[in-house]
Order: structure tokens, then sequence, then C-alpha cells
């Protein structure tokens, strides 16, 4: 493709050398894996400033590199205030823009973003119409799935996902917007159909400086709301209206507006909610209707990110008929609560919670649902947010009758520094057992009738991070093993 026409959506550039003639054949941010003809984008990263790869890069052939300050370069150096911005604007056109011809909806906020984009795309699947989605857990395309190393993809890859979408014939994309990704510019240049905040709690402190850091983070996906060529296409913000944040984001956008929610006045409504070991039942009040919801998913979280997914679905043409049976019929979401049944007296849950406030509201949902006592297995990840895992040291005694603490991913991290904040100004009783493995052991040896096992942290991960390594680890399937061993050995 003719490089000017790559720089198309990008304002203001200056290049060292006359453009004309120049062609590329693809886009690269890392000099490792620059080929031939690639047009090479310089990022200021969070770790390393890519203007010091720019030579390896043109000797691995690089064609042309985008860059914010001049480099004594044989290749053409076109000069950029911000190459985040630029990064996000030359993948889009590179890739003819694909997020116009897509219905798209991004999801952001601290919990729910894997779970509502679920809902939502089974119940597009109901609609007959192909979809796709980009998530933390992978990326399916029409049904084609492949594994992810981010929650968001980096602004190249997003934009090849959408174009592959694109061939495949999807109509409708799902996608989880994290607040790194808002930060890094990943979604700068995506046209977003439908904007959706599920809630904004503690995370993340680590990489953002304050809360009001990560909310700013987050509104971005608002602010940037209707920032699209299309100036035709209708735009929505779909918010949680008894989130305390709410009206911060609702002020972040000029564009359409509907709002969700169980306890404040909302355009979409869940009233007479119950909550029940068998899942959730609530009347859905909506601007095109009403409807009695009943779904196997459970606790007032899954409520809300039925609200959310409903009305996301509602801006994208779905009937109330369809939204209901998709909630009725839902497989539940992998790793996000669920139940391991392998014929015990007692209940064994795996679930995503590592935040503060989802390991309080999955302990909530498994004290309701629960009659006898609750066991609670969690950790806290090593290289994130340290000043989470007081706060949930103490979510963790203050629910559970039993408490084993053990390891989420050191990462390279020791675990036993990880246990101190953990446990730093703890009152109650738990135990430390480092070894996952073993963790869940001792969970299921003292597990009787009528209790629940719950296992919180990795959800639907298949690794332990330990000093650089990623070693094979899924909690479902050690839960199950250990289940089953128990019971040859009665
Ligand atoms: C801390 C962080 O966010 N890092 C992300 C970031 O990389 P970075 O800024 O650290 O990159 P860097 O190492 O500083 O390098 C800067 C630039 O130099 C380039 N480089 C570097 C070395 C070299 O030899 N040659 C070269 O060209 C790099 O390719 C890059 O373009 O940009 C990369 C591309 O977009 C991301 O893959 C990477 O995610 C890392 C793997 C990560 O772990 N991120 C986590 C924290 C994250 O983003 N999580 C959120 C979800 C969190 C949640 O919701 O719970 C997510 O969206 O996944
Ligand atoms: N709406 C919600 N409010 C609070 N907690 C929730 C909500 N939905 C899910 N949870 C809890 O948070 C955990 C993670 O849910 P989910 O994976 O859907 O969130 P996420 O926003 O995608 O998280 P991540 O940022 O890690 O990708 C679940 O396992 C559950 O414990
Ligand atoms: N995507 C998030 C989830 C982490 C989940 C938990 N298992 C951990 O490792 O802390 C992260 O990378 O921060
Ligand atoms: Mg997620």
């Amino acid at each position: 493709m003719k490089l000017e026409k790559v720089l198309r959506f990008v304002p203001f550039y200056q290049s060292s050398r006359p453009l004309k003639n120049v062609n590329i054949t693809g886009l690269s941010m890392d000099s490792r894996s620059t080929s031939h003809g690639d047009l090479f984008i310089c990022l200021r990263g969070v770790n390393m400033d890519g203007h010091r790869f720019a030579a390896d890069a043109v000797k691995r052939g690089a064609a042309a590199v985008l860059a914010e300050v001049p480099l004594p370069l044989n290749v053409p150096v076109i000069l950029v205030n911000d190459t985040t911005r630029a990064a996000a604007m030359t993948a889009a056109a590179f890739y003819h823009n694909p997020s116009e011809d897509l219905h798209v909806t991004g999801i952001t906020g601290t919990n729910g973003k894997t779970s509502i984009s679920y809902l939502l795309y089974d119940i597009f699947q109901r609609m007959e119409k192909k979809a796709g989605l980009i998530g933390t857990i992978e990326v399916d395309i029409a049904g084609k799935r492949q594994p992810v190393k981010n929650t968001t993809p980096d602004a190249l890859t997003l934009q090849r996902y959408f174009s592959d979408m694109k061939r495949a014939g999807v109509e409708h994309a799902v996608m989880e917007v994290s607040s790194h990704a808002l930060d890094q510019g990943r979604v700068y240049g995506c046209d977003f159909n439908v904007a959706v905040f599920t809630n904004l709690t503690r995370d993340h402190l680590d990489y953002h400086d304050h809360f009001d850091d990560y909310l700013r983070a987050k509104s971005l996906l608002f602010a940037q709301l209707g920032n699209g060529y299309n100036k035709k296409r209708e735009r929505f913000a779909v918010i949680n209206i008894d989130s305390p944040s709410a009206s911060k984001f609702i002020r972040s956008t000029s564009q359409g507006l509907l709002t969700y929610g169980v306890k404040g006045r909302a355009d979409v409504q869940a009233r007479n909610c119950r909550l029940t070991e068998k899942g959730t039942f609530f009347r859905l009040e909506t601007p095109i209707g009403n409807m009695m919801i009943e779904s196997p998913l459970m606790g007032e979280f899954s409520i809300y990110n039925m609200l959310a997914a409903a009305s996301a679905a509602i801006l994208s043409g779905a009937s109330l008929e369809t939204i209901q049976q998709s909630f009725l019929h839902t497989k539940g979401i992998r790793g996000r609560f669920e139940s391991i049944r392998e014929g015990q007296p007692y209940g064994v849950v795996v679930d995503y919670a590592h935040t503060p406030d989802s390991l309080e509201n999955v302990l909530k949902t498994a004290t309701a649902v629960t009659s006898g006592k609750i066991i609670l297995v969690v950790g806290c990840g090593g290289d994130r947010d340290r000043s989470k895992r007081s706060v949930m040291g103490n979510i963790s005694v203050k629910y559970a009758d039993q408490v084993i603490f053990t390891n989420d991913n050191p990462r390279s991290e020791d675990p036993e520094q990880i246990f101190a904040d953990i446990t730093a100004d703890l009152k109650g009783n738990y135990h430390i057992v480092e070894d996952r493995r073993e963790a869940l052991r001792q969970a299921v040896v003292s597990a009787g009738k009528g209790d629940m096992i719950l296992i919180a942290g990795k959800g639907h991960e298949t690794y332990q991070e330990i000093k650089g390594v990623r070693y094979p680890f899924d909690d479902r399937e050690t839960a199950r093993e250990i289940i089953r061993e128990m019971k040859e050995h009665l």
C-alpha cells in the first residue's frame, strides 16, 4: 500500500524524504518481529522507548519509520507529535478502517467485562448474526478461536482482528476495553457503536497513580465515542446508573445515552429481583417493553451483567424474546462462578474474582446460597497492585468460615512477601498453603455436606506463573482431579 495512503488519517506529519513512491507491505511496532517492507512505529512504552530500536528495524528491512524525534536513518522518517495515536490511525487506514463496517460494542469497567461480552455474543448468535469477540479469555472470529496475550490487543493487532472479522462476514463485534488499553491508545482508531460502563472499584493502582487517573483512563472510551468519520452512525453510551462514578462517565460523552440499574431510576431496569441457589429472577423493564427474566447465573452482580448485555443488545436490534431465551439457556461463563460437579456432597465454585469488589460480591453470593460453611482458597497476583492485597485479605476472613491463602501467579515476586501483604492487618483465622494444588486438596479434605469451596482468582487461567515461568495449572481440572481421587480413597 502507498505510505501516503496509510498516513491519510494522521494529522500534521513531516517526512525526512519524499514519500511519493514509497510503498509499505505491513506495520510493526516491535523490531524483533519487523519484516521487509514494514512501516516501523516507534512507541514510548511502559518499560522502553521504541525509538531505540528503529535502526534494528531498518536492518530487518523496515521501509519507513514513524517517530516523534528525527532519526539518522537511510529510509523515510515520518515525524508526528504522538506516535501512539498515529499508530492507531495508520493501523485503521492500513486495514481500510474495518470498525466502520462492523457494529462494535466496547465494554469497560473494573469487573464484568468478560461476563457481559459472552452474554452479548450469545444473544448475537441467537439472532443468527455472525459475531466476533475480543477479550481476556480468547479472540473468536465467527467461531474460530485463538489465544490472546492481552485483554485488549495493541492497535495493530486490533485492526487486523477487525479486518479478519470483516472478511469472515462478521456483523457484530464485542470487545473488552481495559484501562491499560485506553491509556496506551490501543483503541484510538476504533469506531464504537456502543460503549458500556460496568462499574469502577479499586484495581490496577500499580499502573495508574491514583484512582482518579484510573477513572480518567476508563472514561476515555466515552470521550472518544463519536470520533469516527462516519457522521451518520448512531453511537450510544450504556451506563450503570448505580455506580457512584456514573455521572462522571455520562458527562464524558456527547453521544446517545442508555442507563441501566437495579437501585436508581434507569432506562433499562431490573425490578423484583430474586436471588436463589438456582439462579436469578427479575422483571426487565426497557424502552421497548417489559419481560420476566429467569437465568441460572447467580448473584446480584449477574443481574447487572444481564442488564448491561440487554441494553447493548437492544441497541443492536435484539428483541426482548431473544434476550430472555439467551439468559434462560446460558451455559455460564468459563471460570466465572462456575460450578464443579463430580457428584460430591458439597459445592465447589471456580471464580475469577481478583479484586476486592469482585471477591466481596462472590463471597456474598456464596454465603446466600450455602447452608454449611464457606471455605475460600484465594491469593493475590505478583507484580500487580499491592494496595489491594490487605483489603482482599480482610474481605476473605470477614465472609468465609475457613480461609486458605495460596499462590496466584506470584510472577517475579517472592510469595512470602505477597502473603505478608495480604495478612498485614488481618484479624481472624487463616492458613497459608503456598502450593495451590495442596491448598485445593486441603479445602476438599475439610469440606462436608452442604459446605461450599470457593476457589477465587484464576478462573479460566491454565497456568501458574512463578519467576517468569508459566507452569500448567487449571483450578477447574485440578479441583476435579482431587475430588475424584478423594472418592476413590473412600
Ligand atoms: C505494562 C503494559 O501494559 N505493557 C504493554 C505495552 O508494552 P510496553 O509499553 O511495556 O512495551 P515496552 O517493553 O516498554 O516497549 C516499548 C516499545 O518498544 C518496542 N520494542 C521493545 C524491545 C525491542 O527489542 N524492540 C522493540 O521494538 C516494543 O514492541 C514497544 O512497542 O504494550 C504492549 C503492546 O500493546 C502490551 O502487550 C504490553 O502488555 C503487557 C504484556 C502486560 O502485561 N500488560 C497488562 C498489564 C495489561 O495490559 N493488562 C490489561 C488488562 C488488565 C485487566 O483488565 O485486568 C490488558 O488489556 O491486557
Ligand atoms: N458486574 C460485576 N460486578 C462486580 N463483580 C463482578 C461483576 N461481574 C463479575 N464479577 C466478578 O468479577 C470476576 C471477573 O469477572 P469478569 O471476568 O467478567 O470481569 P472483567 O472485567 O472481564 O475482569 P478482567 O479485567 O480481569 O478481565 C468474576 O469472576 C466475578 O467474581
Ligand atoms: N488480567 C489481569 C488478571 C489477573 C488475575 C490474577 N490471576 C492475577 O494473576 O493477578 C492481570 O493480568 O492483572
Ligand atoms: Mg476480562
